[in-house]
């Protein structure tokens, strides 16, 4: 298993609020899951525990074998095995595509001529060719999405974690950002975990990790 979590808790405000509560799961290598409940139940807690943007209250969360927790380097676990996509695409507005796809190489040992290089690649890769120079006020929303896919693969993740990724677009442009995510999946073997509250896209997933009130539920 690539993701394995045992009992895992993460509570706010003192134990008043329960954003996750005794959560047992297992993610395999190459898998696509969907992390699927209401709003409130959990989801985002869980994907943020997975990607090292937060740490557990109880229980533990091995990646690859590595405890995820208060002694391990999370920052690592980040830049080096984890690609983040997000509903709101976080794109800097003074930045051009390239040069935001180029952000996440600053903290791997790309050279600049070997950054540049490898935006392009990466935008032609997500059907953005030629738009290097592009500002993201002059792309439309599943352009920018797209940028931000470019961007969450800049160091060649094992993992992608798409937080709502289709939340913002309309319903064609949505189906097309899952496409390319999951044609990462398939023909990458990369690891896709996407979250939702949309069953249809939740359905498209292999797997369903099912939240309700911050406690998983059986199918
Ligand atoms: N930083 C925080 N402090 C206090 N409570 C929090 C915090 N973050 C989340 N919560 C609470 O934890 C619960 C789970 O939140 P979470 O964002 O994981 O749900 P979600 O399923 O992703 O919801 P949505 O679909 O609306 O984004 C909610 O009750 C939320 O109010």
């Amino acid at each position: 298993m690539l993701i394995e979590g045992r009992q895992v808790c993460r509570h706010y405000d003192e134990g008043k609020v329960d954003a996750l509560a005794d959560a047992t799961f297992s993610i395999g290598r190459g898998h696509y899951v969907a992390i699927v409940g209401k709003s409130g139940s959990g989801k985002t807690t869980l994907l943020n525990l997975i990607g090292g943007l937060d740490r557990p209250t109880s229980g533990e969360i091995d990646y690859d074998g590595q405890r995820l927790d208060a002694h391990s380097d999370l920052d690592r676990h980040r830049s080096r095995n984890v690609g983040f996509v997000f509903q709101s695409y976080y794109l800097l507005p003074n930045l051009t595509a390239a040069e935001n796809i180029q952000i996440p190489m600053f903290e791997s040992d790309y050279g600049p001529a070997e950054r540049a290089e490898r935006a392009k690649q990466l935008l032609d890769q997500v059907g953005l060719s030629g738009r290097e120079n592009h500002l993201p006020s002059q792309l439309s929303g599943g352009e920018s999405q797209r940028v931000a896919i470019a961007r969450a693969l800049a160091n060649a993740p094992q993992l992608i974690l798409a937080d709502e990724p289709t939340g913002a677009l309309d319903s064609e442009t949505g189906d097309s950002i899952l496409r390319l995510l999951e044609e990462l999946n398939r023909n990458e073997s990369i690891t896709l975990i996407v979250v939702t509250h949309d069953e249809a896209v939740a359905a498209r997933a292999d797997h369903q990790i099912r939240l309700s009130d911050g406690r998983l539920v059986s199918p």
